[in-house]
């Protein structure tokens, strides 16, 4: 396996000061009628693997594009990496982010996609172009990082999003389903490539739907039901029940918790006739 350089001191993977990699309060999105964030407050441990779970519609890419200082808040506040969400210059340097669809450009190669993603984030050049290539190998793209990006499979644009994210060693790392897309040895590469990137104390707030990959990779999880947290712990005590201690699976214990906080059926309306 290919060596990833991924070196942190204390004003790159280190949030500044130790802060928590994010801090948020009450931090709440309306979209007219639609509450699409309500009231979220929540704190993220620098270093940490944070699985941001809920169901379709819960909320986890508005509150992600929020964070990443894409999306203004309604109200309510966030830090990110120690700086305020409304500060956006100096928040970025300190981000990365993998939404659903990476932003890359159909008409560039793979490497010069990455080395265009390098420059934004003012890489000096033999950094970018070290890490570009050990990035390329570990996902097995070396051969194809030279064919335009428009003749690539929906894993290799992936592959690409995934490393244009992490290229600058962010503090914090948001990823939208990474492994989405990959095939097995990929999605392993991806798993491994998170695990190593923790390991260095990137914080990482990974969403996904695929839960063994957050059984396998979170220290602490947090699951949105409309807009809300309700339910937030490591792994191992969110697969407790509460009342009698039993283990169950994070599946079970996701479809419960977000079962339970649905509204009860009686309480739905019924749609007029009138
Ligand atoms: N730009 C927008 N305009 C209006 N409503 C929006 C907008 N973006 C999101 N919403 C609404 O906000 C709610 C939360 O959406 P969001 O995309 O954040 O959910 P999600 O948890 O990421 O869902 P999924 O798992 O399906 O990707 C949904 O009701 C959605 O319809």
């Amino acid at each position: 396996m290919s060596h990833i350089y991924i070196e942190c001191d204390e004003t790159r993977c280190m949030s500044p000061a130790d802060a928590p990699a994010i801090e948020t309060e009450a931090l709440t999105k309306r979209y007219g009628e639609t509450t699409a964030v309500a009231g979220l407050t929540m704190t993220v441990d620098p270093g940490t693997v944070y699985g941001f779970l809920g169901p379709n519609g819960a909320g986890k890419t508005t509150t992600m594009r929020m964070l990443t200082t894409l999306t203004k808040p309604t109200s309510g506040t966030a830090r990110v990496a120690g700086h305020s969400i409304t500060d956006r210059e100096a928040v970025t340097p300190h981000i990365g982010y993998l939404p659903e669809e990476p932003p890359i450009y159909d008409e560039l190669t793979g490497r010069e996609q990455l080395e265009y993603a390098a420059g934004l984030r003012d890489l000096p050049d033999a950094d970018a172009t070290e890490r570009i290539e050990s990035l390329l190998e570990r996902f097995d793209l070396l051969e194809d990082a030279d064919r335009r990006i428009e003749g690539y499979s929906k894993g290799m644009r992936q592959k690409v999003g995934v490393i244009q994210a992490v290229l600058h060693e962010p503090a914090v790392a948001f990823l939208d389903e990474p492994t989405s897309g990959l095939d097995p040895r990929a999605a392993r590469t991806m798993r491994e490539t998170i695990a190593d990137l923790a390991d260095r104390e990137m914080t990482i707030f990974l969403s996904t739907h695929i839960l063994p990959v957050v059984d396998e990779l979170a220290d602490e999880i947090g699951v949105l039901h409309d807009g809300k947290l309700v339910a937030q712990g490591d792994p191992e005590t969110l697969k407790s029940r509460a009342e009698t201690g039993e283990a169950r699976s994070l599946e079970e214990a996701f479809l419960e918790v977000t079962q339970e906080a649905s509204p009860p059926e009686d309480d739905t309306v019924e749609p007029s006739m009138e």
